[in-house]
């Protein structure tokens, strides 16, 4: 079973892809961490995250790079959405992503086009949203709990910028699958978000299998 998580940053697709590899029992890959690794080269290499050259001589990195605590900053996630415009970049990721989609017995994968792009054949599809100021108040809390000082105008406007460029992006842009169920968690704690996701995965399984018996 494959299931897509999609749904702009900070929108708690994260957590709920998470909780549903944990219930589901299957292996769950972050794709948004490769992007931020091939950001993250790219700014330390001193490059231009928006230069095609800098981003791609970015695209091949050790996967100790995966585990780096820098990967979460603003500044890290600034610079994957800026590599993730770039097509090349993108086509240089996409055989890693499918792969792991592709594992026996499944996956589930969370990021901006794993429902349109990576997996169109996905068994289960969620596109998770929430207001930019609910998402920005809980990066904001998170990136504190951290360690890092930055100001919630700031992630507001880091969010506001990366909405912008994530959807209006000629490839791949970021947009629900036309047969996503959408789940809006602005209003929803952790655990009533993943009990909903859940009952949507359930629900969309269940057709599935009433369609092709
Ligand atoms: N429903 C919720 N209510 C309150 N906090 C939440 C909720 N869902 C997620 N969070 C918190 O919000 C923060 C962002 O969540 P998460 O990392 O899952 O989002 P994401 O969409 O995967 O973000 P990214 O764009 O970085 O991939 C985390 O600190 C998480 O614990
Ligand atoms: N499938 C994906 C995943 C991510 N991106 C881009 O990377 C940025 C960081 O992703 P997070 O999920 O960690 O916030 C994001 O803003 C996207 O620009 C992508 O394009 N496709």
């Amino acid at each position: 079973m494959i299931i897509a998580v999609d749904g702009p940053a900070a929108s708690g697709k994260g957590t709920i892809a998470r909780a549903l590899a944990a219930h589901y029992g299957l292996p769950c890959l972050d794709t948004g961490l490769l992007y931020r690794a091939v950001g993250l080269q790219v700014l330390r290499a001193g490059g231009d995250p928006e230069k095609e050259a800098d981003a791609l001589a970015a695209c091949a990195f050790d996967d100790a790079l995966l585990d780096d605590r820098e990967l979460k900053t603003e500044a890290a996630g600034a610079a994957a959405s800026k590599v993730s415009a770039i097509p090349a970049v993108r086509a240089a990721l996409i055989d890693r992503q499918r792969a792991f989609a592709a594992r026996p017995g499944g996956a589930v994968l969370d990021g901006r086009d794993i429902g349109t792009v990576i997996a169109p054949h996905a068994d289960a599809k969620l596109y998770v949203k929430a207001t930019p100021t609910v998402r920005a108040r809980r990066r904001h809390d998170e990136l504190v709990g951290l360690g890092h000082e930055i100001s919630f105008d700031k992630v507001l406007a880091d969010i506001r910028a990366r909405d912008l460029r994530d959807t209006t992006r000629a490839t791949a842009p970021l947009r629900p699958a036309d047969d996503a169920a959408l789940l809006d968690t602005s209003y929803m704690d952790i655990d009533a978000a993943v009990d909903r996701a859940i009952s949507l995965v359930d629900a969309q399984i269940g057709n599935r299998r009433q369609a092709n018996p």
